[in-house]
């Protein structure tokens, strides 16, 4: 089988989701961002202050190469889909799902800025910005797109199930 992928914005629920998944169908999660904070002994705001946000692409673009082709539920990163060719590889290898949520509900979620998300501590309006510049890519690299606004982990969890 081909491995799932969950793509979608800071803040969409691609780890909680993949968690659940994972527990339900008793695969692996391999959650992209932990991986290369332990491949790279760095966190991700280390990295993106350190060696900056292309050097961190492309660790991101080698660790979804590397799961491709396995039986595991893959969480990315919220930027997975900025080079093309992960978009691309996204489509063809994974059953990839776009969990969707609008910028209201993830400014409601991520209301206390933790430190965790770099991209994330810009101003509103640079916020709002990339989200709308990102959209078109998830649609491109997604196979379904999951609405999440207002919905409880477990029933999109579900919706994901009986979609594959
Ligand atoms: N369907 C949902 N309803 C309400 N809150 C949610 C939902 N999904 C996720 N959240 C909350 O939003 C926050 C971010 O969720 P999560 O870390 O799973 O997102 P993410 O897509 O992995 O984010 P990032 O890419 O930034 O790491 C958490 O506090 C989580 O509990
Ligand atoms: O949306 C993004 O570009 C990012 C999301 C996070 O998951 C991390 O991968 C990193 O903070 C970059």
């Amino acid at each position: 089988m081909k491995p799932i992928a969950l793509i979608g914005f800071m803040g969409s629920g691609k780890t909680s989701i993949g968690q659940l998944l994972g527990k339900k169908l008793a695969y692996p999660v391999i959650d992209l961002d932990e991986q290369i904070e332990k491949n790279t002994n760095m966190t991700i705001g280390a990295i993106f202050d350190t060696k900056g946000e292309e050097w961190f692409r492309n660790k991101e673009e080698e660790e979804l190469n590397k799961w491709t082709g396995k039986n595991v539920i893959v969480s990315t990163g919220g930027g997975i889909i900025s080079r093309k060719q992960s978009r691309i590889r996204l489509k063809q290898h994974f059953h990839t799902f776009w969990l969707h949520a609008s910028f209201e509900e993830i400014m409601k979620r991520l209301v206390e800025e933790d430190g965790t998300r770099p991209l994330w501590q810009k101003s509103k309006e640079e916020r709002k910005e990339l989200y709308l510049k990102r959209e078109s890519m998830y649609k491109q690299a997604a196979h379904y797109m999951i609405s999440t606004d207002g919905r409880k982990k477990h029933e999109i969890a579900e919706e994901i199930i009986h979609l594959m």
